[in-house]
């Protein structure tokens, strides 16, 4: 059994009967997500809110039900993946591109579980490069302010033509190779016209599921 499916499969574990939960995007929740669709075949009650129209296709082919932030304000747990998990719980995520919507929901859930594997494990955020979405318009102008924070942007690209996230925006992919302080960068690159979301989640997650080789562990924050 490959590493993410273990950390994948073992996170429905915290789900729990009339929970409202959040479904993040992408090869780990895939696990998450199938589990959860056999639960619910065998009887589960719960209702789910997608991160990006992908999960949401996923989750109605497997029949979980649905809810959106008009009938609810907050989710009992998101699950989650992560490109990369640093030492104090920072994450880089967005590798997918569902960012935006993942953070909306994170910020609206009780508890926030990262399933990933070891690989994903770093001292230093930074070596993945930072996904940050931004709004087409005068991308440009943003990508060369984005670059004066020691970075190189790139525009990220599906079949020749500029990535679009589900919002209807841009992302530029930015590697910074060492991110020494999460927060500072987050809040300089928030500053910046243009920027809609960052890939940096600070302090968010409340515990980390890895999934290696043959084994789980759990950190749990503090
Ligand atoms: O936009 C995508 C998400 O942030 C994913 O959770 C992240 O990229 C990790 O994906 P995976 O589980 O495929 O490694």
């Amino acid at each position: 059994m490959i590493s993410k499916q273990l950390a994948g499969e073992k996170a429905v574990e915290f789900i729990k009967a009339d929970m409202t939960i959040g479904l993040g995007t992408g090869s780990t929740v895939y696990w998450t997500i199938h589990r959860l669709g056999k639960m619910v075949k065998n009887g589960l009650q719960i209702r789910a809110i997608p991160t990006s129209k992908q999960t949401e296709s996923l989750a109605k082919e497997l029949g979980i039900p649905m809810t959106s932030f008009s009938e609810v304000s907050q989710l009992d747990l998101t699950i989650d993946g992560a490109d990369e998990i640093d030492t104090h719980f920072n994450l880089i995520k967005g590798g997918g591109g569902a960012l935006l919507r993942e953070k909306l929901v994170a910020a609206a859930s009780k508890r926030f579980i990262i399933a990933a594997d070891d690989s994903n494990l770093v001292h230093t955020l930074g070596k993945f490069p930072l996904p940050v979405e931004v709004v087409p318009f005068a991308w440009e102008v943003t990508a060369q302010r984005i670059a004066s924070l020691n970075c190189k942007p790139v525009l990220r690209m599906n079949n020749k033509k500029p990535y679009i996230t589900d919002n209807g925006n841009f992302i530029l992919d930015c590697s910074f190779e060492k991110i020494e302080n999460p927060l500072d960068l987050s809040e300089k690159l928030k500053l910046i016209p243009g920027v809609v979301e960052t890939g940096l989640f600070i302090d968010m997650a409340d515990l980390i599921i890895v999934g290696s080789k043959n084994d789980i562990r759990l950190i749990n924050k503090n």
